[in-house]
């Protein structure tokens, strides 16, 4: 089945063409009711507080949180990682809405502005270890958000130094929890949680495509996980009385 992919704004085309690279069909989501014809998606980089006003203004939000409740597959790059993310921090004056799920605190613009985007090579042994090649990707990062904090059942795959002028990010309070500082000389990159994947940066904008096939990978292995292996029938084999389990045949028997 083809891989959704949402298409209010930002860098769909570029995820649909990579997608097409590995011969697999992207469909441009738009509506709510679109995303009952896929069972994956990918929620791309762009402008998240424009991508949450369109997403509002399609009603969009209930279907999207559906889709990543049900456990399908949803990748999020940059924006894509803000809009997936519990918590966000950085936001525009009065907030954006967030899909959430991945638990997670985002800074929205940690890498600072347009003008601050760069190219930086990335440790992503665990990528290697399942999709082959080198141990390292190039990793492009625009305007892009950084994770601060992770749930633990999130898997880190990525992370990378930070300057110390980016330093000392102060994370709001939060339910709970107090305000506290980011201080740590790393901020994470990449990761994975159950069947969400997210990345601050853009794999779509390169052409090594073990990332997409990294998410397809998911996307088999949820479909592996939906599909019951057997289906096991119990019933009286012997006519003693007794209902022993009994896998069905494939194939119609006539007696
Ligand atoms: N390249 C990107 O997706 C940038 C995301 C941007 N920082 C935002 O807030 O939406």
């Amino acid at each position: 089945m083809a891989v959704g992919v949402l298409a209010l704004q930002g860098s769909y085309n570029e995820h649909i063409a990579a997608l097409r690279r590995i011969g697999v069909k992207g469909v441009e989501i738009r509506k709510p009711e679109q995303l009952t014809g896929v069972d994956s998606l990918i929620i791309p980089g762009g402008e998240s507080t424009t991508m949450a006003k369109l997403a509002e203004l399609h009603n969009l939000f209930p279907a999207l949180r559906e889709f990543v409740g049900s456990g399908k597959p949803v990748w999020g790059t940059c924006a894509g990682l803000i809009f997936l993310a519990n918590k966000a921090i950085g936001q525009k004056t009065g907030g954006q809405d967030l899909v959430g799920g991945l638990d997670c605190t985002v800074h929205r613009n940690f890498f600072g502005s347009q003008l601050q985007s760069f190219e930086m090579e990335l440790s992503v042994p665990k990528l290697a270890e399942k999709e082959g090649g080198t141990a390292t990707c190039r990793g492009v990062f625009i305007r892009a958000p950084a994770i601060l904090e992770v749930g633990p059942n999130v898997e880190v795959i990525a992370d990378c130094p930070v300057s110390s002028d980016q330093l000392k990010v102060a994370i709001p309070a939060s339910d709970g929890q107090e305000e506290k500082e980011f201080t740590n000389n790393r901020v994470i990159v990449a990761v994975k949680q159950g069947n969400l994947l997210a990345t601050a940066f853009h794999p779509e904008l390169t052409s090594d495509s073990r990332w997409h096939r990294y998410f397809l990978a998911m996307v088999d292995e949820s479909k592996e996980e939906a599909a019951p292996s057997e289906v096991m029938v119990k019933y009286d084999l012997y006519g003693d009385g007794n209902d022993r389990v009994k896998k069905p045949y494939d194939l119609p028997i006539f007696e």
